[in-house]
């Protein structure tokens, strides 16, 4: 589907993954990407999830997917979808987010998911943009600005 202004979804698997969220949503709000927030799980709500991800090409450019513990959620949701799903591994376990890690990023061959650091939700949002900038070229330009921001900031 041809969407004339960027929409993507950001998916977690509790509201307890609600907080680390306000990282992607700060990084979208500021590159004026649209987003709707959704809870949903592979392992509680698979119906949902199923019907989510199947439909999602006809709304959203890609997929952030954030999860805890047995972390399957994006890679469920990339099996059902050809869109882009970028999996944000959420510590919120006694193995400290490794166990969220290593389920999102071990994806077997045929179904990726691109993985970001553990809790790097503001990676998320911006790897989002960076891919983004393939079809709406105007992020572009804010992705430029952001890093010379980044830049002045670091050598202040
Ligand atoms: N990893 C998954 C999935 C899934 O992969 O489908 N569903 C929930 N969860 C995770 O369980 C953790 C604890 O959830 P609760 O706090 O609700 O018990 C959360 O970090 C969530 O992402």
């Amino acid at each position: 589907m041809i969407l004339s202004k960027p929409k993507i979804a950001i998916v977690v698997g509790s509201k307890s993954d609600l907080q680390i969220i306000k990282g992607c949503e700060k990084i979208l709000n500021e590159f004026n990407v649209d987003y709707d927030l959704k809870v949903l799980s592979a392992h509680r709500t698979p119906v949902e999830t199923q019907q989510f991800a199947q439909n999602a090409d006809k709304v959203y450019d890609l997929i952030i997917a954030g999860a805890g513990k047995a972390a399957h959620l994006p890679g469920v949701i990339a099996s059902y979808t050809i869109l882009p799903v970028i999996g944000l591994p959420i510590k919120s376990s006694t193995l400290d987010g490794i166990d969220s890690l290593l389920s999102i990023v071990q994806m077997p061959k045929g179904i990726p998911v691109a993985t970001v650091a553990i809790d790097g939700a503001e990676n998320a949002a911006l790897l989002a943009c960076h891919i983004l900038t393939l079809k709406y070229p105007y992020i572009k330009e804010l992705l430029v600005n952001y890093r010379k921001r980044m830049a002045d900031e670091v050598l202040s």
